[in-house]
């Protein structure tokens, strides 16, 4: 376990939701020193002026996001627009720094995939081999070691811990999966855009993106690992109107009898931290995961209409990203894994 020297934090995209949750996180953190904070629109200011839930706790000004001002970091966590880490993450690795990006620039292994989805060449497609994509209940051991880590989307993560179990059994058909998964509206970034609006996205719910939505290829690629067949996904995405909250709702066909399925997931996610397999019968609450780093999953075999149903809720900004960002960094900084992430939900 690691002891002594605070490791040095640079936040790219400060004033965003992750970047601020972020903030609250590492604000708690014993073994970090915020070093730099970065926001092109609101540079100079202090941080704890924009948001006063950090006075006291973060005495930090915004900089220019240039990599002169993220010099003498440890570790650079990119908190921006997809596009952008990419831009950077090059310099900052050739100075040893560790780069942790919260976008999807380093998710996908396949540059042509990935230019395909966001719309424009990438950067630095040879980096992306060498990019560990960040699912802690995967990938430990190897973000342990790496330089850069590409942290997974928030629709990726509930999927993918909801469908673990049953992909690494072959215990379902791979090409017959369906996500129907819907998301608070803070997933969508702190924009001023009229959808949403309040007036727009409150008392209303809707889907989007059906004909295809950039995590799906994602969600694929993870998926096609753990089950080491091909996949085959639909996934379609829903807006609700509240602020956090992700709640997957995942659909699989066993292939054969697929035995006891709670005991499945209980066994595989026993010693994991955040992932808590709920008692039979139980439906997983977003409000219980909210400001946590939490994923509580519920598993269903329905013998009449010969389904597995999971249930599968995180909280988007937390183990959806910024918690899940903080976990990586303790891996790979040596920390125990759940330093400053030990939040419980907040109820109501
Ligand atoms: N919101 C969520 O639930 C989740 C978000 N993500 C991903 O995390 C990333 C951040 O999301 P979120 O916090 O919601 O985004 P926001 O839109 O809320 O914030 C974006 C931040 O990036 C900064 N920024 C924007 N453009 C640039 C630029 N060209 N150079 C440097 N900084 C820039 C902004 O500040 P300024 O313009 O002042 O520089 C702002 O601080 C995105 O890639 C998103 O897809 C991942 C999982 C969940
Ligand atoms: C509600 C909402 O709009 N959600 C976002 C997804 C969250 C996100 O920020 O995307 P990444 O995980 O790829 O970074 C969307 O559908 O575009």
């Amino acid at each position: 376990m690691r002891s002594g020297k605070p490791i040095e934090v640079g936040i790219v995209g400060g004033t965003g939701y992750t970047g601020v949750e972020l903030l609250r996180l590492l604000a708690l953190h014993p073994g970090v020193r915020i070093r730099a904070v970065t926001s092109r629109a609101d540079a100079g200011k202090a941080v704890a002026d924009l948001y006063p839930n950090l006075r006291g706790h973060v005495d930090v000004v915004f900089t220019g996001p240039e990599v002169e001002n993220l010099g003498g970091c440890d570790v650079v966590f990119f908190a921006t627009p997809h596009g952008i880490a990419m831009q950077s993450a090059p310099a900052l690795l050739e100075q040893g720094i560790v780069v942790i990006d919260l976008s999807a620039d380093f998710r996908l292994k396949d540059a042509d995939e990935w230019a395909h989805w966001y719309g424009q060449e990438h950067a630095c497609p040879g980096l992306l081999s060498e990019a560990v994509y960040g699912l802690p209940e995967v990938r430990r051991e190897a973000v342990r070691s790496a330089r850069l880590i590409a942290n997974p989307g928030c629709y990726p993560t509930a999927v993918q811990l909801g469908l673990l179990p049953l992909l690494e059994n072959r215990l379902v058909a791979a090409d017959r999966l369906i996500a129907d998964v819907k998301s608070g509206v803070s997933g969508a970034g702190r924009k001023a855009e009229v959808p949403l609006l309040m007036s727009e996205t409150g008392e209303s719910f809707k889907a989007y993106a059906v004909a295809g939505h950039r995590h799906w290829p994602e969600i694929v690629q993870g998926l096609v690992e753990l089950a080491g067949e091909p996949v085959g996904l639909t996934f379609v995405p829903h807006l609700l109107p509240m602020i956090r909250g992700i709640h997957a709702t995942l659909y699989a066909v066993p292939v054969g009898e697929p035995g006891d399925i709670q005991r499945l997931y209980e066994e595989r996610y026993c010693d994991e931290p955040f992932v808590d397999v709920l008692p039979p019968g139980s439906h997983p609450d977003t409000r219980d995961v909210r400001g946590s780093n939490r994923c509580q999953i519920a598993v269903f075999e329905l013998r009449r209409s010969g389904q597995i149903v999971v249930l599968s809720v995180i909280d988007n900004l937390v183990k959806g990203a910024a918690g899940q960002a903080v976990q990586n960094m303790n891996l790979r900084f040596g920390f125990a894994e759940t330093t400053g992430l030990q939040a419980i939900g907040l109820y109501p």
